[in-house]
Order: C-alpha cells, then structure tokens, then sequence
C-alpha cells in the first residue's frame, strides 16, 4: 500500500513511478511507463537488450524483460529509453512495450516493485510532472484529458488543438496585453510628477488598452459556450406529457432498451441520461418523467426533476403525442400545445409529434419546426433524424458565423478559446479588474495599478502560471493511471 508521503508527487525526493499506460486486459500489445531518478536502474536490472549493446536513447530495442532479483525472463518486449529531460516528464523515462494480457503486464509490475525507491504512479502523475516542469501548462494538461476522452471526431480536433498548446499561447498573448497596460500605469507612478503632460498621455494609453482588453475579453465571453458545450456534448432533455413515448424515443435514439418502456402513464420517474453521437454531434440526451400534476410523492419528484432538467439543458425536445394534440377546427387540424409544458418553451425547443401511425392517414399536419413520426412503425424516423441533427448543428448554441461543428475550423484562432468553465470563471473576473481599473481617475492610479495585476494574475490562473494546488488536484482526478 502506498502511505501518506509517497502519495505526495512534489516531494523534495522524487520517487520513480511506474505504470501501465494502456488498458488493462487482453491485447497486443500493453505499454508499461517507468519515470523518475531511478529508472536507469530498472533499465541495468530490468532490460537485457538481445544485442547486448544497451538500447540508443529514444530508439526502440529488442529485449528481454527480466525480474530484478532472480533474474528470470519476464518477457520479451520492445524497450524505448529517453534520458531527461527530452521526455514526457522532463525526467528519465523508459517504455516497455510488451506483450498484451494480464499475467505478462502483472509480472512485470510486480517485478518493479522490488525495484527501490519505485513506487506505482498515481492517475495523471506523469503529466502532472510534465506540468510542473513546464513543459504543459494547465490548458495543455486539460487539453490532454480532452483528447483521452474525445468520443467524437470534433472533440479529438478540439482537444488536440488545445493539447497542442493553441489556447496556451492565446491565453498567454492576453495576460501579456495586460501586463503591458500594466506597465504603463507603473510608468506614470514612477515618472509622473514632474511632467504633466507625458503623464497624461501615458495614462490615457493605458486606459485605451484597458478598453480595447475588456472588449476583446467580453467577446471571448460572448461565446455561447461553444467550447464547453463541443468537450461536455449537447445538453438535450426530453420532456413532455406522460405516454407521449419519451423513452420510447430515448431507445430509438441510443438503439437499444436503455429506459423502460410500458404502457403506463408515469413510466419514467428519474432522470435517465445518456451519451449518445447524434449526426457527429456529442449529445447528453436525458429522458424526463411526463409532466402532469399528480399525488403520487414519487412521481411529483420526478416532475420537479424533468423541470430542472429541462432548463438546464441547451435544447429540449417536446415530445407529443399527435392523437391527443391534433385538434380540428374549421380552418383544419392545428396542434394544441398542452399548458402542463407551454412554461418550458423556449427558443431552443423542437417538437416531435408522435404515435402518427394513430392519426388516420389523412391527417399529415406538420408542426412548425417539428417532426411527425410514430417511434412503433419507425415512419418519419429517418426525415426526424436527418432534420434534428441538422437543427442541432445549425443551432445558435454551436454555430456562429465563423465555426462550423462538423467540418471545424482551420483557423485556431477561430476555435472556441473557453473549454472549461474555470477559464469563464478567471476571465470574467479578469473583466472585473478590469472594469474597476477604469473606474480610478489618474489621481488613484496607485489603485488602478492594483486592479490591473489581478486582472493578469486572473489569467495567469487558466494556464496555472499562479496558485495551482487546489485546481491541479480536480484537473488531475480524472485522469487515468499511466498518463
Ligand atoms: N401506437 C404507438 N404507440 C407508441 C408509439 N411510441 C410509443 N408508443 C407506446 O406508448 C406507450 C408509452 O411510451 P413511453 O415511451 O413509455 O412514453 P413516455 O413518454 O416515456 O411515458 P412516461 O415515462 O410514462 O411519461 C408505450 O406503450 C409505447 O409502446 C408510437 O409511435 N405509436
Ligand atoms: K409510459
Ligand atoms: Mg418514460
């Protein structure tokens, strides 16, 4: 078991780390990752190349994987040395690429425990010592993670975009601006008593640059969280009556029986979410208990659930029921929206009708910006799926003129800046300072010159260049082991 001081990754003696960087189980092949100040041990007790000569840095040897004490073969495996710092870790590193399969990789983790001063990495622990020998900072490091995790095309290039270190320089480029502002302010401090008007100018300069970083900071803001919503998915929620075939749709969707399916109004009582890929769009589809007042506890519950789940969604689906909405009139058939949902409309809502295959064969009313189907028959499914996801994608939340979801951007500039919310959290307060440093006339720019170092120390925190410990630990939570 590991104690409590070997769990501190940033002791003043390092201890070596090892893992294994590849998923566990049977495959291939399995890569086991050594790092830190004794891993040139491992290689002398651990490696026998089959040449005999030990393995060129950085090039990729044949060897046999044997057990540091009784020497027993382990393995045999290819074998990569990259003395630091020119490594992932900036540390001496060494990778064992072996065969796949629990038994081989256990031997050899086993074996390295015997090794001493090594010890098992914890999730993440390689790159959070690549992080703090600066070689990523925090954006790369989530970045990272992003890539790790991407589940679809657009969130791979997203995140290795950012893990590549676009949105560090971006980042970087803006506490610069600041910095600059900065120092003109201090240049009036230190030099402003004895020449009026240089002064002045100086301070009106820095006023115009302070302006010109607001602006550019509130249109980073206005972004219409693009970037969060491309790394989380789309957060859809369905909603509607109670047998409107909500999770009947929820199943058509994921193409299997993810939420029970019966005849019984009031089927659904928690909300049941789901990932799924709709048209290339990462979407994070939640089935919602059918709205309707009730004295049943549970399902009351449940109702209060959809209703959070509804606002708190970027698009909703209201599913219906066409048989119960159709209603004839004199001018035709018009669709009655049941007042139960008319409060949970908004700009972001589409409609399904449903159940079409019960309307008689007349009636093929379209809802405006809706779809008619019957999930049973599966007629109208495919024009839904079509539409919905060009909808989706069309949507004010994902596009705006300038970036497109599926074909993405070429221009890095272009891509979304905020992926996390802790960058909107610094760069809304970064606007703050801002702000209050225009609020200080040349009289109190000792103050003004205040506001504007927390303006750049704001910044400084997205890319972990100030006070990191409490954010490095939630970054690095959900990583896996062996990255
Ligand atoms: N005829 C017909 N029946 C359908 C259709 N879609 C769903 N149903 C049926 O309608 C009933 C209710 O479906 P659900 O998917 O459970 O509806 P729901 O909206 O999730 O219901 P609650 O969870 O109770 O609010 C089930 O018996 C389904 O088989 C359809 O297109 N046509
Ligand atoms: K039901
Ligand atoms: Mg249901």
């Amino acid at each position: 078991m590991l104690d409590e001081d070997t769990l501190e990754p940033s002791d003043a003696q390092r201890r070596t780390i090892y893992a294994l960087a590849t998923a566990p189980g049977p495959s291939g092949l399995a890569v086991i990752r050594v790092s830190g100040p004794d891993t040139r041990t491992v290689l002398a007790r651990m490696v026998q190349p089959v040449s005999r000569a030990s393995p060129a840095p950085r090039t990729l040897a044949r060897c046999a994987i044997v057990h540091p004490d009784t020497g027993a073969r382990l393995d045999d495996a290819l074998v990569v040395f990259f003395p630091g710092p020119r490594s992932y870790t900036t540390e001496d590193v060494l990778e064992l690429h072996v065969h796949g399969g629990r038994a081989v990789s256990a031997a050899i983790l086993a074996a390295l425990e015997v090794v001493p001063g090594a010890r098992p990495a914890l999730p993440g622990e390689f790159t959070r010592r690549a992080f703090e020998a600066g070689r990523m900072d925090l954006t790369q490091v989530e970045g990272l993670r992003d890539l790790v995790s991407a589940r679809t095309e657009a969130q791979r290039r997203a995140a290795l975009a950012v893990a590549s270190g676009a949105s560090r320089k971006r980042y970087e480029a803006l506490r610069a601006e600041i910095v600059k502002c900065l120092a003109n302010v201090e240049a009036v401090i230190d030099f402003g008593d004895d020449e009026d008007d240089v002064e002045w100018a100086a301070f009106e300069q820095a006023r115009d640059r302070a302006v010109q970083l607001r602006d550019n900071i509130k249109a980073l803001l206005a972004d219409a969280r693009r970037g969060e919503i491309l790394r989380e998915g789309v957060r859809l929620a369905l909603f509607g009556p109670p047998n409107a075939g909500k999770s009947s749709l929820l199943n058509f969707l994921a193409q299997r029986e993810a939420a029970i399916v019966t005849p019984v109004p009031g089927t659904t009582r928690d909300v049941l979410e789901l990932e799924l890929d709709i048209g290339g769009i990462p979407v994070r589809v939640s089935d919602t208990a059918g709205l309707r007042t009730t004295a049943d506890v549970v399902e009351q519950i449940g109702v209060e659930r959809a209703r959070k789940a509804v606002e708190a969604a970027n698009v909703s689906l209201l599913v219906l029921s066409a048989p119960e909405v159709f209603v004839e009139t004199p001018e035709g058939p018009r669709v009655e929206i049941p007042d139960t949902v008319q409060s949970l409309i908004n700009e972001n809502t589409f409609i399904l009708l449903n159940k079409r295959d019960l309307l008689p064969a007349s009636l093929s009313l379209l809802p405006h910006g809706g779809w008619l189907v019957s999930l049973t028959t599966e007629q109208g499914t495919l024009d839904f799926m079509g539409g919905f996801a060009h909808a989706l994608r069309k949507s004010q939340l994902l596009i705006t003129r300038r970036y497109d979801f599926k074909r993405d951007t070429q221009d890095p500039d272009d891509a979304p800046l905020i992926t996390h919310a802790r960058h909107r959290a610094h760069l809304e307060s970064a606007l703050r300072f801002l702000d209050a440093f225009l609020t200080h006339g040349p009289e109190e720019i000792v103050l003004g010159a205040e506001e504007l170092r927390y303006a750049a120390q704001a910044v400084g925190r997205i890319s972990g260049l100030i006070d990191v410990e409490d954010v490095l630990d939630v970054v690095f939570r959900d990583f896996c082991i062996g990255k």
